[in-house]
């Protein structure tokens, strides 16, 4: 490898600078003109894993704010109240139906201010939202027969809420007439734009107390803890990042302090909440290589399955489904990278045994995986549901390419990227699934050995 290529390679490697971004050195710009100032030394850069992102120009301490918004600059359903688009609900007041959730509010508003364009007095920050997303929402419907069945549930339940609010105000403003472009609302806005709206709240917002809202006289049926925060909406996220966010009464600010240093050059980096990964595709259109929060979720029908694969007949099976229906214990079912799930293995220990008496299996209830010890039927049943569910999930890898025929895609969304995106989350239920078999196998080695001990 010559010098040359080892340049080259570091050069690929590099954060891009983006601090003269034209929309962002006009964000800046007004926002400093309206109040803000950095406390804290970082660039606006492009960064190989993460995308666009803020990187430290100096060391940073724990301690230090790495960010401080007027409160002014925050978009809150109030700051909704007041702007034009405000005026238009003010109209629908009366209408069936004339309340909102506070999400909703905040996406008609940015297309609201978008379709302003210059006079909008939010364009400075408007211009610096992304224009396409990689969330699977903004996928055709299509693909997500794929998905294996918790995503395709959570992602088909995405889609019916954004659906129901764009057709919520849509039925209520269709024939008002813009005063800026003398327009129908229903000329200007499609659902494209309402998509555009739902992705940029819902990957950017953050979390603020309903009190700090000012009040006013939009109706809210949900809780009104959302807010759009400019140029703090541009850090991104670690799972390793620990942060103080919220308001400081003192100075009116909304801030987040930084729980840990970040050395200069280095990304800075905030936390979005305990995610796993799936959460992250869904909310977020991105995965991590890794986290702790992983799981691959599984269905009861999974472990009953499991027995048809090891040959064992279930007894009394309609009785201990009942059971288990009525103790709780068909939920939490899932496996992560230290096994399956205390339910899941107390699920198999009950449906494995020979006895009739409710008593028993409550014990068993009680016990969970310690009451199995040794049981070489329990081992075999813990390894087949893997084996299922690892299945569940190469069958979805196959299914979900060949699907697209570049017209689903939304004008959000160009598809491959979110392709390529479920991709890597499958690879990493794979890898979650197979290192539990490597936890089934050494459990079972453990217990059958120690068993061995005592005989
Ligand atoms: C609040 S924005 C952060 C700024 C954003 N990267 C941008 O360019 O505007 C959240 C979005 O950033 C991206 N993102 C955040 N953290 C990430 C990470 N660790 N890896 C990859 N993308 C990330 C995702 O697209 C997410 O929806």
């Amino acid at each position: 490898m010559g010098r040359t290529f080892r340049c080259r390679s570091r050069k690929k490697c590099r954060p891009v600078n983006l601090s003269s971004d034209p929309s962002f050195v006009q964000l800046t710009r007004w926002m400093s003109k309206n109040g803000w100032s950095q406390l804290c030394s970082l660039r606006l850069a492009k960064f190989v894993d993460t995308g666009r992102g803020l990187m430290a120009l100096n060391n940073v301490s724990k301690g230090d704010v790495i960010v401080s918004i007027p409160k002014h600059l925050l978009i809150t359903t109030a700051t909704v109240s007041t702007s034009s688009f405000g005026q238009i609900l003010s109209s629908c007041k009366g209408a069936k139906n004339c309340n909102f959730l506070c999400q909703e509010l905040l996406v008609w508003f940015l297309v609201w201010e978008r379709h302003l364009g210059n006079d909008s007095s939010w364009s400075e920050y408007v211009s610096t939202l992304p224009s396409s997303f990689s969330t699977p929402i903004t996928l055709d419907e299509c693909h997500f027969n794929s998905f294996p069945w918790f995503l395709q549930e959570q992602a088909a339940g995405m889609l019916e809420l954004v659906q129901n609010c764009f057709s919520h105000l849509m039925a209520m403003i269709d024939s008002i007439r813009c005063s800026h472009c003398q327009q129908l609302a229903a000329d200007i806005f499609k659902w494209d734009d309402f998509l555009w709206g739902w992705c940029c709240v819902n990957t950017r917002a953050v979390f603020i107390e309903p009190e700090s809202v000012p009040s006013h006289s939009i109706p809210i049926k949900d809780r009104n803890c959302l807010a759009l925060a400019p140029y703090l909406d541009m850090f991104n996220h670690s799972d390793n990042a620990k942060v103080k966010v919220g308001l400081n009464i003192s100075n009116g600010c909304y801030e987040i302090t930084t729980l840990q240093p970040f050395s200069k050059f280095k990304e800075v980096f905030i936390n979005y909440g305990p995610h796993s990964n799936s959460k992250l595709f869904l909310e977020y259109g991105f995965i991590l290589p890794s986290t702790i929060h992983d799981i691959v979720p599984l269905k009861f029908s999974h472990l009953i399955d499991a027995f048809k694969l090891v040959g064992k007949r279930i007894e009394y099976e309609y009785e201990k489904t009942k059971f288990c229906q009525n103790h709780e214990l068909i939920t939490q079912l899932y496996v992560s990278r230290s096994g399956l799930s205390w339910n899941c293995l107390t699920l198999l220990k009950i449906l494995l045994s020979n006895c009739h008496q409710t008593k028993t299996w409550e014990q068993i209830s009680f016990m969970g995986d310690k009451s199995s010890s040794g049981d070489i039927d329990f081992e075999k049943a813990k390894r087949a549901t893997l084996e299922i569910l690892e299945k569940d999930i190469i069958n979805s890898q196959n299914l979900v390419f060949g699907k697209c025929s570049g017209a689903c895609c939304t004008a959000v969304n160009n598809c491959n990227g979110t392709l390529n995106l479920f991709l890597a989350l499958l690879k990493n239920f794979r890898s979650i699934i197979k290192i539990s078999k490597g936890v089934v196998r050494r459990v079972s080695f453990f217990d059958l050995s120690s068993c061995d001990n005592i005989c």
